[in-house]
């Protein structure tokens, strides 16, 4: 017989949001990300990010990853034939395209080998926000996996900024994923304020794990945090 603890609570699986860790550099900080409960481990192969890996040292540490556990390769403005090369390089491998990449761009890289892609939609900080036509973006990428809602920053992503949430459109037909300046203080509001505009909402997170100051360098117990954080938030709703 299976007893829980009167306060213990189920979760339903609609209900489970999701966790993508990103910016990995280091062997220890993959294992920490899997052990803390991370459902995806971003790798960026954009070379002019101070959390640059080379695609050898992206497959390497994609290699520890358990199954169930995705890896994700992160692109900016890269050639087709590169990204090609790279994802077929990293076992189960998925994209994210976070530069400047047209909907025919990522189709031709991953579509058209039906491999699944995400889509960053760069949002402008503060009431600029308001001006991101966030429906349109999503249809014209309607070929992505999910759309990656992220601050728009110098250096493209990984700028631990956020956006306004509260100025999205409340019903975007699309699955959902929330990045940008994230943390396990604002990750809870973050996912009450968007998990009800879409069809699915996951999270996304590279600074708020880092160890402050060191980009790159993951810190275990803020993952950990991170993914409490976002549990909370996950029972939070469920009881709604
Ligand atoms: O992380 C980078 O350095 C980076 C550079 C260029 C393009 C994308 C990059 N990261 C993308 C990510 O998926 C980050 O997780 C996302 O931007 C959120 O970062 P943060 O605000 O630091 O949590």
């Amino acid at each position: 017989m299976i007893t829980t603890s009167p306060s213990a609570q189920l979760v339903s699986p609609a209900s489970r949001t999701r966790i993508k860790m990103c910016g990995f550099t280091r062997e220890r900080d993959v294992d920490a990300a899997v052990a803390a409960g991370a459902d995806a481990v971003g790798f960026v192969l954009y070379a002019k990010s101070p959390r640059y890996v080379p695609l050898e040292r992206a497959a390497e540490l994609a290699r520890r990853l358990p199954p169930f556990v995705t890896p994700v390769l992160l692109f900016v403005n890269e050639d087709t034939a590169k990204i090609r090369a790279a994802c077929a390089g990293v076992t189960g491998a998925i994209a994210q395209f976070h530069g400047d990449e047209s909907p025919q761009d990522c189709w031709a890289a991953c579509g058209s080998e039906a491999r699944p892609y995400l889509r960053a939609a760069r949002i402008p900080l503060g009431d600029a926000g308001r001006g991101f036509d966030l429906l349109k973006f999503a249809q014209d990428y309607s070929q992505a996996q999910a759309i990656l809602l992220d601050a728009h920053i110098d250096g493209f992503g990984g700028g631990g900024q956020t956006f306004t949430w509260s100025l999205l459109p409340p019903n975007v037909d699309a699955h959902l994923v929330l990045s940008g300046g994230l943390t396990a203080a604002n990750v809870i509001d973050g996912i009450r304020a968007l998990r009800p505009r879409c069809k699915s909402l996951a999270v996304d997170v590279s600074s708020g794990i880092e160890v402050p100051g060191h980009k790159g360098i993951k810190d275990a117990d803020r993952m950990s945090e991170f993914v409490t954080a976002v549990r909370q938030a996950d029972q939070l709703l469920c009881n709604k």
